[in-house]
Protein backbone atom coordinates (compact mmCIF):
# COMPACT_ATOMS: atom_id res chain seq x y z
CA UNK A 1 0.00 0.00 0.00
CA UNK A 2 1.29 3.77 -0.67
CA UNK A 3 1.95 5.72 2.36
CA UNK A 4 -0.05 8.42 2.65
CA UNK A 5 1.78 12.11 2.91
CA UNK A 6 1.67 12.22 6.21
CA UNK A 7 2.80 9.11 6.93
CA UNK A 8 6.06 9.32 4.97
CA UNK A 9 7.05 13.28 6.11
CA UNK A 10 6.49 11.48 9.65
CA UNK A 11 9.49 8.75 8.89
CA UNK A 12 11.61 11.40 7.67
CA UNK A 13 13.40 13.97 10.20
CA UNK A 14 13.68 17.48 9.95
CA UNK A 15 17.01 17.02 10.08
CA UNK A 16 16.85 15.11 6.65
CA UNK A 17 14.76 17.52 5.83
CA UNK A 18 17.49 20.38 6.29
CA UNK A 19 19.73 18.10 4.24
CA UNK A 20 21.86 17.37 7.26
CA UNK A 21 24.82 18.75 8.47
CA UNK A 22 25.26 20.69 4.46
CA UNK A 23 21.85 22.02 4.58
CA UNK A 24 21.64 23.24 8.13
CA UNK A 25 25.69 24.84 7.15
CA UNK A 26 24.21 26.69 4.46
CA UNK A 27 21.32 28.01 6.34
CA UNK A 28 23.60 28.95 9.45
CA UNK A 29 26.06 30.79 6.83
CA UNK A 30 22.82 33.03 5.11
CA UNK A 31 21.63 33.52 8.57
CA UNK A 32 25.20 35.14 10.00
CA UNK A 33 24.94 37.00 6.74
CA UNK A 34 21.20 38.40 6.85
CA UNK A 35 22.03 39.40 10.71
CA UNK A 36 25.07 41.24 9.68
CA UNK A 37 22.91 43.32 7.16
CA UNK A 38 19.82 43.49 9.16
CA UNK A 39 19.72 47.07 10.53
CA UNK A 40 17.77 45.87 14.11
CA UNK A 41 20.17 43.50 15.10
CA UNK A 42 23.64 44.19 13.13
CA UNK A 43 25.59 45.91 15.98
CA UNK A 44 25.14 42.73 17.63
CA UNK A 45 26.85 40.94 15.44
CA UNK A 46 29.03 43.56 14.03
CA UNK A 47 31.73 43.30 16.64
CA UNK A 48 32.64 40.19 15.84
CA UNK A 49 33.76 40.34 11.90
CA UNK A 50 37.15 40.90 13.23
CA UNK A 51 37.37 37.38 15.12
CA UNK A 52 36.83 35.20 12.43
CA UNK A 53 37.82 32.23 14.69
CA UNK A 54 35.34 33.15 17.47
CA UNK A 55 32.49 33.37 14.30
CA UNK A 56 33.12 30.23 13.13
CA UNK A 57 33.28 28.71 16.64
CA UNK A 58 30.43 30.22 17.15
CA UNK A 59 28.66 29.20 14.06
CA UNK A 60 29.87 25.42 14.83
CA UNK A 61 27.56 25.16 17.81
CA UNK A 62 24.66 26.75 16.21
CA UNK A 63 24.94 24.10 13.24
CA UNK A 64 25.49 21.68 16.22
CA UNK A 65 22.41 22.81 17.92
CA UNK A 66 19.87 23.03 14.88
CA UNK A 67 21.26 19.77 13.94
CA UNK A 68 20.53 18.27 18.14
CA UNK A 69 17.26 20.02 17.65
CA UNK A 70 16.04 18.56 14.27
CA UNK A 71 16.44 15.24 15.45
CA UNK A 72 19.97 14.73 13.70
CA UNK A 73 23.43 13.86 15.78
CA UNK A 74 23.40 15.46 19.43
CA UNK A 75 26.63 16.98 19.43
CA UNK A 76 25.97 19.91 20.73
CA UNK A 77 28.64 21.85 23.09
CA UNK A 78 27.40 25.45 23.04
CA UNK A 79 25.61 27.24 25.78
CA UNK A 80 22.33 27.18 26.64
CA UNK A 81 20.64 29.69 25.33
CA UNK A 82 19.59 31.80 28.49
CA UNK A 83 23.11 31.21 29.38
CA UNK A 84 24.05 32.44 26.26
CA UNK A 85 22.00 35.56 25.87
CA UNK A 86 21.89 36.58 29.27
CA UNK A 87 22.90 39.98 30.11
CA UNK A 88 22.11 40.81 26.42
CA UNK A 89 18.86 42.36 26.85
CA UNK A 90 17.67 41.30 23.81
CA UNK A 91 13.83 42.72 22.94
CA UNK A 92 11.06 40.54 21.67
CA UNK A 93 11.71 43.06 18.17
CA UNK A 94 15.36 41.47 17.66
CA UNK A 95 14.27 38.43 18.51
CA UNK A 96 11.79 38.83 15.06
CA UNK A 97 14.17 40.04 13.75
CA UNK A 98 17.00 37.05 14.06
CA UNK A 99 13.71 34.72 13.55
CA UNK A 100 13.25 36.49 10.07
CA UNK A 101 16.42 36.32 8.83
CA UNK A 102 16.85 32.65 9.35
CA UNK A 103 13.25 31.58 7.82
CA UNK A 104 13.96 34.43 4.75
CA UNK A 105 17.21 32.64 4.06
CA UNK A 106 14.93 29.27 4.08
CA UNK A 107 13.39 30.89 1.38
CA UNK A 108 15.61 31.42 -0.46
CA UNK A 109 17.98 28.31 -0.39
CA UNK A 110 14.26 26.69 -1.32
CA UNK A 111 12.83 24.60 1.63
CA UNK A 112 9.45 24.21 1.27
CA UNK A 113 6.95 25.96 3.79
CA UNK A 114 5.94 22.87 5.47
CA UNK A 115 9.64 22.62 6.82
CA UNK A 116 9.92 26.56 7.10
CA UNK A 117 6.73 26.33 9.57
CA UNK A 118 8.62 23.44 11.42
CA UNK A 119 11.76 25.42 11.99
CA UNK A 120 9.64 28.62 12.97
CA UNK A 121 7.82 26.98 15.86
CA UNK A 122 11.12 25.91 17.51
CA UNK A 123 12.27 29.19 16.97
CA UNK A 124 9.15 30.36 18.83
CA UNK A 125 9.67 28.00 21.65
CA UNK A 126 12.93 29.26 22.80
CA UNK A 127 11.70 33.17 22.74
CA UNK A 128 11.37 33.00 26.26
CA UNK A 129 14.92 31.72 26.78
CA UNK A 130 16.54 34.42 24.76
CA UNK A 131 15.12 37.17 25.36
CA UNK A 132 15.26 40.04 28.48
CA UNK A 133 17.15 36.96 30.04
C1 LIG B 1 16.19 33.18 17.04
C2 LIG B 1 16.61 32.41 17.98
C3 LIG B 1 18.09 32.28 18.37
C4 LIG B 1 18.80 31.12 18.44
C5 LIG B 1 18.29 29.70 18.15
C6 LIG B 1 20.17 31.46 18.85
C7 LIG B 1 21.19 30.54 19.02
C8 LIG B 1 22.48 30.84 19.36
C9 LIG B 1 23.53 29.86 19.54
C10 LIG B 1 23.39 28.34 19.40
C11 LIG B 1 24.67 30.53 19.85
C12 LIG B 1 26.08 29.92 20.11
C13 LIG B 1 26.25 29.60 21.60
C14 LIG B 1 27.66 29.18 21.96
O1 LIG B 1 28.58 29.29 21.13
O2 LIG B 1 27.87 28.74 23.12
C15 LIG B 1 24.33 31.96 19.83
C16 LIG B 1 25.22 32.99 20.05
C17 LIG B 1 24.90 34.33 19.97
N1 LIG B 1 23.66 34.88 19.77
FE1 LIG B 1 21.95 33.84 19.46
N2 LIG B 1 20.26 32.82 19.00
C18 LIG B 1 19.01 33.36 18.71
C19 LIG B 1 18.68 34.70 18.74
C20 LIG B 1 19.57 35.73 18.95
C21 LIG B 1 19.22 37.15 18.89
C22 LIG B 1 17.81 37.70 18.67
C23 LIG B 1 20.37 37.83 19.12
C24 LIG B 1 20.61 39.34 19.16
C25 LIG B 1 19.86 40.19 18.53
C26 LIG B 1 21.45 36.86 19.30
C27 LIG B 1 22.76 37.17 19.53
C28 LIG B 1 23.79 36.25 19.72
C29 LIG B 1 25.19 36.62 19.90
C30 LIG B 1 25.75 38.06 19.90
C31 LIG B 1 25.89 35.42 20.07
C32 LIG B 1 27.40 35.27 20.33
C33 LIG B 1 27.56 35.34 21.83
C34 LIG B 1 29.00 35.29 22.29
O3 LIG B 1 29.58 34.20 22.25
O4 LIG B 1 29.53 36.31 22.71
N3 LIG B 1 20.91 35.61 19.21
N4 LIG B 1 22.99 32.12 19.56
Amino acid sequence: MTQSLGAQLSTVTLYERLGGAGGIRRIVDGAIDAHMRNPVIQHRFLPYEDRPEYVEEVKQHTCDFFAAGSDGPDRYRGRSMTETHRGMDISAREYEAAADDILTTMAQLGYDGDTRAEVGEILGSLKEEIIHV
